[in-house]
């Protein structure tokens, strides 16, 4: 009975939810989203309606949105009751909304979600743009996640690296789930550089970080029912962990170096110089980023970027002539060597712009009235960045649905902010600061499984990898990737 009525609430408001949405949405028999066109004051908007609020428009595929805008135009209006959302999906339109006037839509939208989950939202994914998130971000570009500090963590990368080898070797010849231990190298890498070395509670915390993760894909289910008991006690228990980490972690500060990114936060914390002042909650939200944005993203794009080798075998053999030519028979020594692997670059590149792990980027708000294209967008309007449509736009792409890194072998284009054409970290203000820890560990991986092995698909499989999305908030593969290593020896090539 007790549990009846606890989930009274969740009943009615879904009721009350469908109901509200219905005299929106009307839902055909294939279920096509009717599209209306109207003139909205004030403003000359003239943009397709759809029946739709913010939150809805999370849970619509950025496929359904390319459809949607192919028919309504690269900036298009999608509204419920007085909540507005622009999707924006071609380039041109992409630069104006994060480099014209990128002051103006540099805000994140308030979710209730991320108040629960990330203490009040002071994360730096989340935090309100203002003095608060420019402080927290200069901490994390220039101490937290600058080019030397991700150096520093070299070591870090190459013994997680080398551990995956050491156990794919052990299979060759047999099946191996590749999404499961590339996911769990990645989460090994992230956790060691975030806490250093000593974490015992790290394998708790990584677990209950990836259900976190899982949770805050349905922005929709939080932000729908805030008080529901299972969020806080999810959230309860991540408290409780980091609580325990970061009372490990304060006890060993002064006792030697250590440059962990929560000792390197609690010695600035400590400090105290700061506009700001940092507090241990502030802190517990920053590390939840660290790991919430930083390992799932990185393992989709080495699971996506080995599928699409599988399908196009040309490419990796390609990619794998140029590893093994350049590492030579002593296989991987300097990290520098990495630099010369352009044909493997060009192959993470035209990964991130089939696959872009965030398809619609973090969500934007519009912060002061402003004028786009002609359409004056009000103060509060929500703003939905498709990268996954604009990177197979064919105004930009020639064969843009096809798997084609030469493609980038001759071009300028890259993936930092300043081709709008190609934004899978953002752009802006906003923009991911995570690029160069994420790349980095995507390139030593990838570039050690095309050198140490030759892959094949299980029997089963053999004439027909599956490459559907799953549904959802970040792109990853709807099954996981089990392919069969057959070991390589250079030696026996040289
Ligand atoms: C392949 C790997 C990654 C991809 C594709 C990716 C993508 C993104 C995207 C699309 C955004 C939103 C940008 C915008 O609004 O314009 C973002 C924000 C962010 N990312 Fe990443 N990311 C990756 C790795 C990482 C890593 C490794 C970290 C940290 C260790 C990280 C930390 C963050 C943070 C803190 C933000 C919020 C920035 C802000 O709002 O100011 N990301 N990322």
């Amino acid at each position: 009975m007790d549990y009846l009525i606890s989930f009274l609430p969740f009943l009615l408001y879904s009721l009350t939810f469908i109901l509200f949405v219905a005299q929106f949405v009307k839902v055909g028999k294939r279920s096509k989203i009717s599209v209306k066109t109207l003139n909205l004051p004030p403003g000359p908007w003239k943009l397709p309606l759809i029946g739709s609020i913010h939150h809805l428009v999370g849970s619509l595929p950025h496929y359904r949105l390319r459809e949607l805008s192919q028919k309504h135009g690269p900036l298009m209006h999608l509204k419920l009751g007085e909540a507005s959302t622009v999707v924006v999906s071609s380039s041109e339109v992409a630069k104006d909304v994060m480099k014209t006037y990128d002051a103006m839509f540099a805000q994140r939208p308030h979710q209730i979600g991320a108040d629960i989950m990330c203490y009040g939202s002071t994360d730096i994914a989340t935090a309100p743009y203002g003095g608060y998130w420019k402080q927290l971000r200069r901490i994390c570009s220039q101490e937290l996640l600058s080019n030397a500090r991700v150096r520093s963590f070299r070591s870090i990368r190459e013994e997680e690296v080398a551990n995956l080898v050491r156990y794919i070797e052990t299979k060759t010849g047999s099946c191996v789930n590749l999404s499961e231990k590339v996911a769990c190298m990645t989460s090994a890498i992230t956790a060691r550089a975030a806490f250093g070395e000593k974490c015992k509670d790290q394998e708790e915390f990584i677990s209950l970080v990836k259900k976190l993760v899982k949770v805050s894909e349905g922005v929709l289910i939080l932000d729908l029912f805030p008080s529901h008991k299972w969020i806080h006690e999810l959230h309860r228990k991540y408290d409780v962990i980091i609580g325990n980490i970061i009372r490990e972690a304060e006890k060993s500060i002064g006792e030697e170096e250590v440059n962990s990114l929560l000792s390197v936060l609690l010695k600035i914390k400590n400090q105290g110089a700061l506009q700001h002042p940092l507090t241990i909650q502030n802190i517990k939200a920053v590390m939840l980023n660290m790991f919430g944005a930083g390992t799932d993203t990185s393992s989709a794009v080495i699971e996506w970027a080995m599928s699409e080798m599988m399908e196009n075998p040309k490419v990796m053999s390609k990619a794998q002539e140029e590893v093994r030519r350049v590492f030579g028979s002593k296989g991987y020594t300097k990290e520098e060597s990495l630099e010369e692997l352009k044909f493997l670059k060009a192959v993470i590149k035209e990964t991130l712009r089939l696959h872009p792990p965030f398809p619609l980027l973090l969500p934007r708000e519009c912060r002061e009235s402003c004028e786009v294209k002609g359409y004056r967008i009000p103060v509060g309007t929500k703003v939905i960045v498709n990268a996954w449509a604009i990177a197979r736009d064919p105004e930009c792409w020639s064969d843009a649905e096809k798997f084609y890194p030469e493609r980038f072998m001759d071009s300028p284009i890259d993936y930092k902010g300043f081709h709008h054409e190609l934004i899978p970290f953002g752009a802006g203000r906003r923009i991911c600061p995570g690029i160069s820890f994420g790349v980095s560990s995507i390139e030593l991986c990838l570039a050690q499984l095309l050198y140490h092995f030759n892959w094949e698909l299980p029997n089963e499989n053999k004439e027909n990898l599956e490459m559907t999305e799953a549904l959802g908030a970040y792109s990853r593969r709807k099954t996981d990737l089990v392919l069969v290593p057959i070991s390589y020896n250079p030696l026996s090539h040289s």
